[in-house]
């Protein structure tokens, strides 16, 4: 649509000629200037705010034409932003609701729309016109107020007077033109005839008025019938219903509109207007939900960088202290051994000197050369024992493995410490003498506990195992702190006792120093007839729901061929080793 299309559709939109005297103020400030209807509280007559600081009814902006989101005022032709809302986007003129809702309650005489329906509304408001057009048949320069019963004439309130003043016309019945019976519908076949009834025969229903002659002697010559005004009132209830629901339903659309543009915007973001305080209109950019929410990630992300920068640093530092220690220690070496050669050196050339002496001149020299024979024997057993234990001191490689909480650990060997619990009974002592020596042993119960190292790959595990007798439980707590994963181990023979172990790890589970702590429990004892399979010990123990949120896995094994020991070690090995030179994995 151009522009030009759009001036000559303002034209037509432009204020028809008023009728109101321009004394009632408050009127002709309440009326659109477009439609000169007066604006009602809501609905289609609700007055809305353009930029420019007029305000036009809702029905008329409607009617306006949109291009690129904008809106031409129809009064001085400046453009207002309505966004992709359309109209409904634009902010009602509050003001003039509140003003208008005074002037109703102060009791002014305005005749303001209280159904607020859009339909009821405009049929209002053009009555209102149409009456307003009746003239007085005496004087047309009159507009009629009252209508002669008798006469079938449209008075003024004067021209009534002077008409009836006579004796006889005085009598006359005159009514409010408001109140002024309806002319009949006159009948097209019967001219003489009014349309009286309603035929409700089906086939009738497009044409269903008739006079009296068409019924009685007609096209609807013994049809089912009824008065025109009984069935017209009914078709006008309907009609009035109808009107309602569709009003209401409109309401109800335009608001899922406002609430899902309004969504948009808040996603989205986008430019806002507003008045600052000096009345100038301006511009607000506004970021929107999605904006914050890239934020909020950027910000989540960014301080792992720098959570992950200072773990680096501290690992870095700790590389140093170790390269430094390593330096020191292989520089003393060093130093000692180059202090060493002089010595022997020079122990040599005193024995080269010794050998080539006469024979009376080396018996001289004997016992000072057996004193030298002995410091030699004894640095040199000195010297092998120090080469021994400074191997590892003289080995190059710098073996780093790092822990799923981003520590180092620099060495062969990175340690963990674990903690074996369970019944009593349930083969805790058995399995960690199979991890030990690959032997399966008849264990006595535990009194206390047993304590053994275990290297797996890179890993050193300190394995405490403590006894599960009952009366010994309580002596579990004190093998807590500092545990990075807990065995739990279950006799998977004895099912009447799954109630008790269940109790007891979810004692376990509750506690603060093992929060952290890995757990594999180990269905035990799968090489016996009768054992219940893992996943029954799983169910019976409700681990699922027990171990929610903690790193936790239940393997089947059997302590006396040793089956399923390297799996757990493996899963375990994973759970607290995230990378390292030797690769766990
Ligand atoms: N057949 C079979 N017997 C096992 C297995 N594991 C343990 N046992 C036997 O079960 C019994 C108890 O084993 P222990 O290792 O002493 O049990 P525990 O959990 O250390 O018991 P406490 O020290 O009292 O807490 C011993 O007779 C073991 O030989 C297994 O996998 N298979
Ligand atoms: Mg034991």
């Amino acid at each position: 649509m151009t522009m030009s299309t759009s001036s000559s559709n303002l034209l037509e939109l432009m204020p028809r000629k008023r009728q109101r005297s321009t004394d009632n103020w408050a009127t002709s400030v309440l009326e659109c200037g477009v439609c000169g209807e007066q604006f009602s509280l809501s609905g289609e007559k609700v007055p809305r705010l353009l930029l420019c600081g007029h305000s036009f009814c809702h029905d008329c902006l409607t009617r306006l034409p949109v291009q690129a989101h904008t809106l031409v005022c129809p009064m001085d032709r400046q453009i207002t932003d309505v966004g992709s809302g359309g109209v409904w986007g634009l902010k009602k003129n509050f003001a003039l609701i509140e003003l208008m809702e005074k002037l109703q309650l102060g009791g002014t005489r305005i005749n303001l729309s209280k159904s607020d329906t859009p339909s009821n509304s405009k049929v209002e408001s053009r009555d209102n016109e149409d009456k307003k057009i009746v003239c007085c048949d005496e004087d047309e320069k009159h507009a009629a107020t009252l209508y002669c019963l008798v006469c079938c004439t449209n008075l003024c309130n004067a021209c009534s007077t002077s008409t009836h003043s006579t004796k006889t016309l005085s009598k006359h019945r005159r009514i409010s033109l408001e109140d002024k019976p309806q002319q009949p519908a006159m009948c097209p076949l019967h001219q003489t005839h009014a349309l009286e009834f309603a035929c409700l025969e089906e086939g009738c229903q497009y044409s269903p008025a008739m006079c009296y002659l068409c019924k009685e002697h007609g096209k609807h010559k013994g049809h089912q019938h009824n008065l025109i005004e009984v069935v017209a009132r009914s078709a006008r209830s309907t009609a009035a219903e109808a009107s309602e629901r569709a009003s209401a339903f409109l309401a109800q659309v335009v608001e899922h509109i406002m609430r899902s543009q309004a969504a948009l915007d808040r996603i989205e973001g986008g430019t806002r207007l507003s008045t600052s305080q000096s009345g100038v209109v301006e511009r607000q950019q506004y970021s929107g939900s999605a904006e914050s929410a890239r934020t909020c990630v950027r910000d989540y992300f960014c301080r792992l960088r720098e959570s992950l920068a200072s773990q680096e640093e501290v690992a870095i530092s700790t590389l140093d202290t170790h390269v430094r220690n390593r330096i020191t220690a292989l520089r003393r070496l060093h130093d000692d051994a180059t202090a060493l050669r002089s010595q022997i050196s020079t122990a040599l050339s005193h024995c080269n000197n010794v050998s080539h002496q006469d024979d009376c001149s080396i018996l001289a020299s004997r016992s000072e050369v057996d004193a030298l024979d002995h410091m030699l024997d004894q640095q040199q057993r000195q010297f092998t024992e120090q080469t021994v234990a400074a191997s590892e001191t003289l080995d190059p490689s710098i073996p780093v493995t790092f822990t799923k909480d981003n520590r180092i650990h620099i060495g062969r060997k990175l340690e963990i410490r674990i903690v074996t619990l369970g019944l009593d009974g349930a083969g805790k002592t058995t399995l960690l003498f199979k991890l030990k020596q690959d032997e399966f042993m008849q264990p006595i119960p535990t009194i206390g506990f047993n304590v053994e190292t275990v290297d797996y790959r890179n890993l050193r595990f300190t394995v405490w195992d403590v006894g599960g007798k009952h009366k010994l439980r309580p002596l579990w707590k004190h093998y807590y702190l500092n545990t990075q994963a807990v065995l739990f181990v279950v006799d998977s023979c004895d099912t009447q006792r799954f109630e008790e172990a269940h109790t007891e790890l979810a004692k376990l589970m509750s506690e603060k120093d093992l929060r952290e702590a890995a757990l594999l429990v180990l269905a035990n004892k799968q090489d016996l007839p009768g054992a219940a399979s893992c996943d029954e010990v799983a169910a019976r123990l409700n681990l699922h729901k027990l171990c929610c949120g903690r790193s936790w896995r239940a393997i089947p094994c059997d302590a006396s061929s040793g089956a399923g020991l390297e799996e757990g070690l493996l899963w375990l090995s994973r759970q607290l080793v995230a990378a390292g030179v030797l690769e766990v994995a």
